[in-house]
């Protein structure tokens, strides 16, 4: 079971300073961690330096106490899956071939029946097997994000970083990815580290909430917790209210000041 820690972490663009000191405690296996923050704060960056994709000036990124840079880059594929926000719309490949291509991309282990078995289940899991053999490049913006969950979802990776992956659905798509990101983290033991900019997903769906702001995590805890306090409002700019339903939901309410 892999766990997740960042310390000290600062990286730049060119010589503009993007993120700065971040240092986050141990995400859990079996956890959904949304990283949440106004737009430019930050959050693509911290994903894509988890993944590698992004050297840091300085800090370091620990999957179970082992400094990831260590690591080669097979491992690193290997151990971290991340999905961008943008994904690859124009790709010429069938929904079940880009799936089974990320499968094997990730060194997904057993004869070719066996993968193809499990791109299969991940298809039925993000209800897009009646979509297996059209091209990607034909489907809507919100299948062509669906097949990337799916992408993403087929790996083992222990450890799964989303930047966005909500951002093209509807409501019950929404609801229906962030449940089954959960549900895998759960029983799989994986951590999943999601950026969103949904309050309401965000506190429905995750464990744990980052608030980052200008570079920097401003607050960390439960999305209750976060979303009490008065930072997460003036960090976004807006009179934020979090009240529970009588569903038990952690209701956002945001207005402009
Ligand atoms: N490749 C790049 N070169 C230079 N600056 C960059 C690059 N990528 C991001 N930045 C800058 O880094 C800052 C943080 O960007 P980042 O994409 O990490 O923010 P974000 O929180 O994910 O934003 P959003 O919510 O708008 O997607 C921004 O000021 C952005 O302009």
């Amino acid at each position: 079971m892999t766990r997740l820690a960042i310390e000290g972490l600062s990286v730049a663009y060119g010589r503009r300073p993007v993120l700065r000191d971040v240092t986050v405690p141990a995400l859990l296996p079996g956890t959904v961690t949304a990283l949440l923050g106004p737009n430019a704060s930050g959050k693509s960056t911290l994903l894509r330096s988890i993944a590698g994709l992004k050297r840091p000036n300085a800090g370091r990124i620990l999957l179970d106490g082992k400094p990831i840079e260590g690591t080669t880059l097979a491992e690193r594929t290997r151990l971290v899956r991340y999905v961008p926000q943008v994904y690859a719309s124009a790709a010429r490949l069938t929904v079940f071939d880009a799936v089974l291509v990320a499968a094997r991309a990730a060194g997904a282990s057993g004869g070719a029946g066996t993968v193809a078995a499990r791109v299969e289940a991940i298809l039925a899991r993000t209800r897009i097997a009646h979509l297996a053999q059209r091209m990607i490049s034909d489907l809507s913006g919100g299948q062509q994000q669906l097949v990337a969950l799916a992408q993403g979802l087929v790996q083992p990776a222990p450890v799964l970083l989303f930047d966005e992956p909500t951002s093209a659905l509807d409501l019950r798509h929404q609801l229906e990815a962030l449940a089954l990101l959960r549900g895998v983290a759960l029983t799989d033991g994986r951590v999943a580290v999601v950026a969103l900019h949904d309050l309401s997903l965000a506190a429905r769906h995750a464990d744990r909430v980052l608030l980052m702001s200008q570079g920097q995590v401003v607050a960390d805890g439960t999305p209750g917790e976060v979303f009490s306090d008065p930072v997460c409002g003036r960090t976004y700019g807006v009179d934020l209210v979090a009240e529970t339903s009588r569903r038990g939901t952690l209701m956002i309410d945001a207005a402009l000041p």
